[in-house]
């Protein structure tokens, strides 16, 4: 069993007992009644024919206690507090990692970031039944994580339908050739490339120059995972992201405004600078 697929189990566990707790219609109630869903692709640069972008490099800035890969990071007493950071930093979306039993997550996370900032806010999540679209609405997400390594492609278009019809955005994403392939085949606005390798949880943060080039310029591309250093962000901005998901550096930063700031005034100049340098802007022509 890989471990995409034991953390799967997992969810679905934790899910049934929640399941019991709320019903299905009493879930779908309170998603359908929930104030309207921000838009996550606007704040993340996107435009619907994908002319006049601004250039800019966002940050999407993640709330993450604990890993897989990496054990505990950071205890975070107050979720609400690091999102507030991260947004007077500057970040445009907030990721709040809801799995528990792996991550240290929790809804009341996402209640209480969603509470706290007033841009975007991403249940990341293992997405695997719709009672999880309907869950993530009620408790305020306008954005949600469909992985296309863990959907069969039928599963993929239904959970993106699903997921506009509630007004929300999905970031899809991706971590080879044949899995971006899908991604755009399916309408996806905005694609993630994980540089994390969710089989043997390595990170090769190389991956996402070598696949960007493979997404439309009209989607808004995401380099997900890996930043240690300034200089990451500052490769991913060359090499033509128009956002980045940082977690653990952020958790562990000390000053999560400060590095907020300065990882998104660094990316956007990198990217900048490698535009002048190429003549393009790092951003895919097909
Ligand atoms: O982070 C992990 O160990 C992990 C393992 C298995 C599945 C997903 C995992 N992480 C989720 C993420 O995608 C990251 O939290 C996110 O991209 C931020 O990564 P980082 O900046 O490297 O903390």
């Amino acid at each position: 069993m890989t471990v995409l697929e034991s953390i799967i189990d997992g969810v679905r566990e934790d899910l049934e007992e929640r399941r019991r707790s709320v019903s299905e219609a009493e879930i779908k109630d309170r998603a359908l009644t929930a104030s309207p869903a921000l838009d996550a692709f606007a704040a993340l640069g996107g435009t619907p024919d994908g002319e006049g972008r601004d250039g800019a490099v966002r940050i999407i800035s993640e709330v993450k206690r604990k890993s897989p890969s990496k054990g505990a990071l950071a205890d975070i007493p107050e979720p609400a507090s690091l999102a507030k950071m991260y947004e007077n930093g500057g970040a445009s979306v907030i990721s709040v990692l809801t799995e528990e039993r792996r991550f240290g997550g929790s809804l009341a996370d996402l209640d209480a970031v969603r509470e706290a900032v007033s841009i975007p806010v991403l249940r990341k999540d293992f997405m695997v039944e719709p009672y999880q679209f309907f869950e993530a609405r009620a408790h305020g997400a306008d954005l949600v994580l469909l992985i296309v390594a863990a959907l069969d492609d039928q599963k993929l278009a239904e959970f993106l339908a699903l997921t506009h019809e509630l007004g929300m955005n999905a970031l899809v994403e991706t971590h080879t050739a044949e899995e971006i392939e899908r991604a755009v085949a399916v309408g996806s606005k905005i694609i993630g490339v994980n540089t994390r390798n969710l089989k043997t949880l390595d990170v090769d943060t190389a991956t996402f120059g070598k696949l960007k080039d493979l997404i439309p310029a009209d989607r808004v591309i995401v380099a997900e995972s890996g930043v240690q250093e300034i200089s990451d962000v500052e490769m991913y901005g060359a090499r033509g992201a128009d956002a980045i998901l940082v977690g653990e550096a952020l958790v562990k930063s000390g000053d999560p405004e400060a590095t907020v700031r300065a990882y998104r005034a660094a990316a956007t100049a990198a990217r900048a600078s490698a535009k002048s340098a190429t003549g393009v802007s790092g951003q895919s022509t097909q």
